[in-house]
């Protein structure tokens, strides 16, 4: 039985990945569960799945719980307790499913405590990358991707030496706005951004989606996984999100995952791994599928693309930056504050402001994080209107 943490319980990988643990009796336990402040969604998940932890970034939230589960569960709050829930002794996977930055920490303590990472958290490899995977090694323990390109990518490597990869090719939707002008996009609004043509996902990553930084933020982080370089990561459009991910071989061979979308499925394999286990995810039926198409991604009129790989081409801090204004940008967007159009340029101004350290340690990181949020939101309030 493998003994699971899930940081960001209440999002939508996060119940996803309690969906997994409900279909497979006797597999897992679920040892923690944390959240931001839903503490509604929090107390059925503890009723259902009795860890013996459970968390809440709010502390007032956090204290209603402690009556509530009094002698049964113990509930704690704020970062504190966001590190204890990923360091635990019962513990010995930890599902980083928590949105952006704030899941570094607690990933870093995960892996120093020796526990197996089933990572969603994308933003943790982005703004650390090189840190993260060499703490891994350090600490002999595994990081598996959660993420669906990044899940087909590690299911196309199995069993393949490293040094007979040419190159991986993720594939992207598009989102809901491909085919699209700049000038088409002036003007969209959030509801038609949050309106993804494949997956139901948070709202950070959905707008990441919109404007192909989440693409940008996936190469960055295929590269710290697989440890290849970034001109061996390319990105495709493929609309129908059925082919996951590629791996193109020395011998010209290309192997493709592929499956209906559906986040259960990547989530069962990094919780399963290295076994295969029966699951109930929907078939894929390919006479019902009219055309698999490709295309090249629009770097001009999404130019967050363009400028995630800048940013990891540069490297030191300039992922973190690129990742930190991004977030702002988002937060600003969805709070109504800029454009659509303005995310990118918040993301490429915030990057051109930036004093790079080349080898950032992680107090480095953390600083370069705090500089771009303040940088990109000077930017924000310059544009508010
Ligand atoms: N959704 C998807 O299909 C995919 C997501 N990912 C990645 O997975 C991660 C999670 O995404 P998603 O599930 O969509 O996000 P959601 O917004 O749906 O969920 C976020 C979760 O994290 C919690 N949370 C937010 N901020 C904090 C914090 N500071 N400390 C602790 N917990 C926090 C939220 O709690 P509360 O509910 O209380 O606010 C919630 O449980 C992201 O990095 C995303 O890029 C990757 C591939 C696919
Ligand atoms: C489900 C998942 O992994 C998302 O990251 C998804 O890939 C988003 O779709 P886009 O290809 O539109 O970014
Ligand atoms: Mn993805």
């Amino acid at each position: 039985m493998k003994h699971v943490a899930i940081l960001g319980s209440t999002g939508s990988i996060g119940t996803q990945a309690l969906d997994v643990v409900a279909a497979n009796p006797g597999k897992y336990s679920v040892t923690a569960l944390a959240a931001y402040q839903n503490e509604q969604l929090l107390a059925e998940q503890i009723e259902y799945y009795r860890p013996r932890l459970a968390v809440l970034i709010d502390k007032q939230a956090a204290d209603r719980l402690t009556k509530i589960y009094k002698g049964t569960t113990t509930i704690l709050a704020g970062e504190d307790g966001l590190l204890e829930a990923a360091t635990n002794a019962q513990t010995d996977t930890v599902l980083t499913s928590l949105v952006g930055f704030a899941g570094l920490k607690p990933t870093v303590a995960a892996i120093k405590a020796g526990k197996n990472i089933a990572l969603a958290n994308k933003e943790t490899l982005v703004a650390a990358g090189e840190i993260v995977m060499s703490l891994a090694r350090t600490h002999d323990v595994h990081i598996y991707p959660v993420d669906s390109e990044h899940s087909a990518v590690f299911q196309c490597l199995q069993g393949e030496k490293k040094s007979s990869v040419r190159r991986i090719i993720l594939t992207a939707s598009g989102g809901p706005f491909h085919g699209r002008s700049t000038a088409e996009l002036a003007n969209v609004t959030i509801e038609d951004c949050l309106r993804h043509p494949n997956w139901s996902m948070g709202r950070k990553i959905t707008i990441d989606s919109a404007t192909l930084a989440n693409k940008g933020l996936e190469v960055i982080e295929a590269k710290w996984l697989f440890g290849v370089e970034y001109d061996q990561i390319d990105v495709c459009v493929h609309p129908q999100s059925i082919i996951h991910s590629m791996v193109e071989y020395i011998d010209g061979s290309v192997i493709a995952q592929m499956g209906l979308p559906d986040m259960h499925l990547p989530i069962h394999y990094a919780l399963s791994y290295p076994e295969r286990s029966e699951s109930k995810v929907p078939r894929l039926n390919f006479s019902s599928l009219s055309a698999l198409t490709f295309a090249n991604p629009d770097v001009e009129t999404f130019p967050a693309l363009k400028l995630a790989y800048m940013a990891g081409k540069r490297g030191g801090t300039m992922p973190c930056v690129f990742n930190a204004a991004n977030e702002i940008a988002v937060q600003a967007f969805l709070a109504g504050e800029i454009k659509f159009l303005d995310i990118a340029q918040i993301i490429r101004y915030t990057m051109e402001k930036h004093t790079l350290t080349e080898s950032p340690d992680l107090p480095a990181v953390h600083s370069a994080d705090t500089w771009a949020r303040q940088c990109s939101l000077t930017a924000v309030n310059d544009i508010k209107v």
